[in-house]
């Protein structure tokens, strides 16, 4: 059994860490650290884990966290960037599911997470969490920078697109909504139906933190530069991201839906629907999965392309643990194969 740490145990990603980790066959949850908590057992705080871990929240040193073979660490920006370096250097793995060590340039990082960059070596060092773009170097990475929800759903609708060559990279527009539990539970305890539910807004409009991500990723597969308009909204419901994005085709003759079936064809947790399909955010819930609809309104040279993922599992959680399987060496989908809530 491998030894688990998780940093930051109490937001919504460090209980579906919990939650998804209950029913994994090959590790141990061995350390959860909280400082609002400590000292309370984790079954306290969150009743549905009861009778799965006999554990209490805690602020471990780091000669305790260094005795797990990997820690993740589910913590606001700027946390990890400073309690990660030692983790590394002493040989412990980490999935960091915060944005600390996504973005390659520290400079262009700073900007928009408005704080310097503390340890850019180890940016340097990390890799890229999307296991199906990033597999092989995922397996021997030491330090792995889970990607963000929007991100994800996101990069895995337009990528296959980007590779083939068959759309023009420098107008892209990515349309996307999320479910509020994306905000993190500080954002959300205590505030509120009255503020989110029977309204409908989009926000970040002049600029979001994801749309640094979100271009490295797709410049990544593309040698022609990639411009991107990413307009997110925040829609009254619990867990979900839905990307709707936009492309101009310059290959009118390619098959979108056999290239897109081809492209994740030995991907477990990607399911690219039938064509005519209209994924719902609901048939993701609680699952590791990302659903892909692919369009050529009226045959026209415009491709929409249709994502949805739970923000929580394939866009945090889920993926985090994905990561680790590949990282551990475990076949990637252990622990991993509940399927969405209907409805
Ligand atoms: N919510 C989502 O859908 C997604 C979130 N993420 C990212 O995952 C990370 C966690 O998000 P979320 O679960 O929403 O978390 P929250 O921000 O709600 O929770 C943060 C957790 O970190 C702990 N924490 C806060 N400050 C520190 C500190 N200085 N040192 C140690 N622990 C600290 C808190 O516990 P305590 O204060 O008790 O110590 C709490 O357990 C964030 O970086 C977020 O951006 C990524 C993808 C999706
Ligand atoms: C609805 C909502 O507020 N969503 C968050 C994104 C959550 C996420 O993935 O954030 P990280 O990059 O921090 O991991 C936002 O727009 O900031």
């Amino acid at each position: 059994m491998y030894k688990i740490g998780i940093v930051g145990g109490t937001g919504y990603t460090g209980a579906e860490l919990l939650r998804l980790l209950a029913n994994h066959p090959q590790v141990d949850v061995v350390a959860i650290t909280s400082r609002s908590e400590e000292g309370k057992l984790v079954s306290d705080i969150y009743p549905s884990l009861r009778g799965h871990y006999n554990l209490r929240f805690t602020t471990p040193s780091v000669d305790e966290l260094a005795q797990c073979d990997l820690v993740f660490f589910a913590t606001p920006h700027g946390v990890a960037m400073d309690q990660v370096p030692e983790l590394i250097d002493r040989g412990v793995k980490v999935v960091d599911l915060g944005a600390d060590f996504r973005i390659k340039d520290t400079v262009e990082w700073a900007k928009w997470y408005g704080m310097d960059h503390r340890t850019p070596d180890y940016v340097a060092k990390a890799v890229y969490g999307l296991p199906e773009i990033n597999r092989d170097v995922i397996k021997t990475a030491q330090l792995v920078a889970n990607p963000g929800c929007y991100p994800t759903a996101t990069q895995l609708g337009l990528i296959p697109l980007l590779e083939a060559g068959v759309i023009d990279p420098a107008h892209l527009i990515a349309d996307a909504k999320s479910g509020v539990s994306g905000a993190g539970r500080g954002a959300n305890v205590g505030s509120l139906l009255c503020e989110a539910s029977e309204s409908f807004k989009a926000y970040g409009v002049a600029g979001h933190r994801h749309l640094p991500e979100i271009k490295q990723g797709l410049q990544a597969v593309t040698d022609t530069p990639v411009g991107l308009t990413f307009v997110p909204h925040l829609v009254p419901m619990i867990r979900g991201i839905h990307s709707t994005m936009y492309a101009t085709l310059i290959d009118t003759s390619i098959d979108l839906q056999n290239l897109f079936e081809e492209r994740y064809k030995d991907e477990f947790f990607v399911d690219v629907m039938p064509a005519g399909s209209l994924p719902e955010t609901r048939s993701t819930k609680g699952a590791n999965f990302c659903r892909i609809a692919v369009y050529r309104p009226q045959g026209g040279d415009k491709v929409v392309v249709l994502s949805v993922i739970d923000n929580l599992v394939k866009g945090a959680s889920g993926q985090a643990i994905q990561n680790m399987n590949i990282m551990l060496d475990l076949p990637e989908n252990m622990g991993l194969t509940a399927l969405g809530m209907m409805p």
